[in-house]
């Protein structure tokens, strides 16, 4: 019998890889080009409805009967109020569609609205976007899409990734991470960037490149003493408390600095060289989403490690499009997790008696 999950998985690595060449090129094209203003925010949007665009049209035809949970939606490109919004519309489609009728490489599947002569039309690509709006739940078949996750990343040309998991009954099955700008090999820097995490549940995590060649399997090292252990942590403070992973750290007697990274690129990154991950809230009222988190925990989970929130217990992807109350997030090997969720319970206790 075939494993479970390999059409979906090649399917959403299909999708990863052409909406992350997409990315590059905007990335290429606008941003380093230089032709905007600092504060210019349109090549990350750009970039993000066109992804979001070119994955869903591939899972919606290589599997149309499953839901999508996608962060973006295109009711504002509906409705253009000017010749600008006009023209950002046009270069969205125009994008979508280059990346949709590229040629078709090993892997992919002509009935995946894929390959050339397979433009769509202008309301296609808009409810392709659309079809990201469902409202997520606890039963059947779902799959989660960030086109561009770590957008700031982007924009600095820093870390970002391109984000799909599919979801069934709450539980995560399949997760794939395009991170176009983290290293091959860290400990090989010269041989350049870009890499895809996959994994299938049951089935371990592989890191590739982008194209999909040179498959390995990877696996969290193991934390032999506190030397060996770092934090990761968003780049933006508002996204996770700094200060608190400081005070982890101390507890921890954590020596080496914390690694900032922006997006899910974290947990491939964990996978693949340990530390551990840790996003704990900066205030009330923030829910985390469900794409932030759904692809890049398996990737923990399939690399021999835990994900979890503060109390130690697993995250919920069956509530809806968010995680729900944020107890944060902490992402590490097994073999630290438990160590971490006391000096976790031991911080938040300082915290509470300071206040
Ligand atoms: N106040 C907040 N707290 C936690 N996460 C937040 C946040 N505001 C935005 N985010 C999320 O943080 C993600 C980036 O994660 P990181 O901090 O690890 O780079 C963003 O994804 P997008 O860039 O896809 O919008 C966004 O969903
Ligand atoms: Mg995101
Ligand atoms: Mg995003
Ligand atoms: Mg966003």
């Amino acid at each position: 019998m075939s494993q479970p999950y390999v059409t979906e998985e090649q399917a959403a690595m299909t999708a990863v890889r052409r909406a992350s060449q997409l990315a590059s090129s905007v990335f290429n094209k606008l941003v380093k080009a230089e032709t905007l203003t600092k504060d210019d925010k349109s090549p990350v949007t750009i970039a993000d409805f066109a992804a979001q665009a070119v994955i869903s049209t591939i899972l919606h035809n290589a599997f149309p009967t499953d839901l999508i949970v996608g962060e973006e939606d295109a009711s504002e490109l509906r409705s253009p109020n000017n010749a600008e919004e006009r023209e950002m519309r046009e270069r969205i489609i125009s994008l979508a569609n280059e990346a949709l009728t590229s040629e078709l490489m090993l892997g992919d599947n002509p009935t995946w609205g894929i390959g050339p002569g397979t433009a769509k039309s202008d309301s296609e690509i808009l409810d392709a976007i659309d079809r990201g709006n469902y409202q997520g739940g606890s039963q059947g078949r779902m799959w989660t899409i960030d086109p561009i996750d770590g957008t700031k990343g982007f924009l600095r040309g820093d870390q970002y990734a391109v984000c799909v998991s599919l979801i069934v009954d709450a539980q995560v099955h399949v997760g794939v991470l395009g991170c176009p700008n983290l290293q091959k090999n860290p400990e090989h820097p010269e041989e350049g960037n870009g890499c895809m995490f996959v994994a299938i549940r049951g089935q371990g995590t592989r890191q590739m490149t982008l194209s999909g060649s040179n498959p390995t399997f990877v696996k969290i090292p193991p934390t032999n003493s506190p030397e060996s252990l770092f934090l990761l942590e968003s780049v933006d403070p508002s996204h996770s408390s700094h200060s608190f992973n400081s005070t982890v750290s101390n507890l921890l007697k954590i020596t080496q600095p914390s690694v900032r990274m922006d997006s899910q690129a974290k947990y491939g990154s964990l996978a693949r060289s340990g530390g551990i991950y840790m996003r704990m809230p900066t205030g009330a009222g923030y829910k985390e989403k469900i794409w932030d988190h759904a692809p890049g925990s398996i990737i923990i989970e399939e690399a021999g490690g835990v994900v979890s929130d503060s109390r130690g217990e697993p995250l919920n992807f069956g509530l809806g499009r968010t995680l729900g109350d944020n107890f944060g997030v902490i992402a590490c090997g097994k073999d630290t997790h438990s160590g971490v969720l006391t000096a976790v319970q031991q911080a938040l206790q300082e915290e509470k008696s300071k206040a």
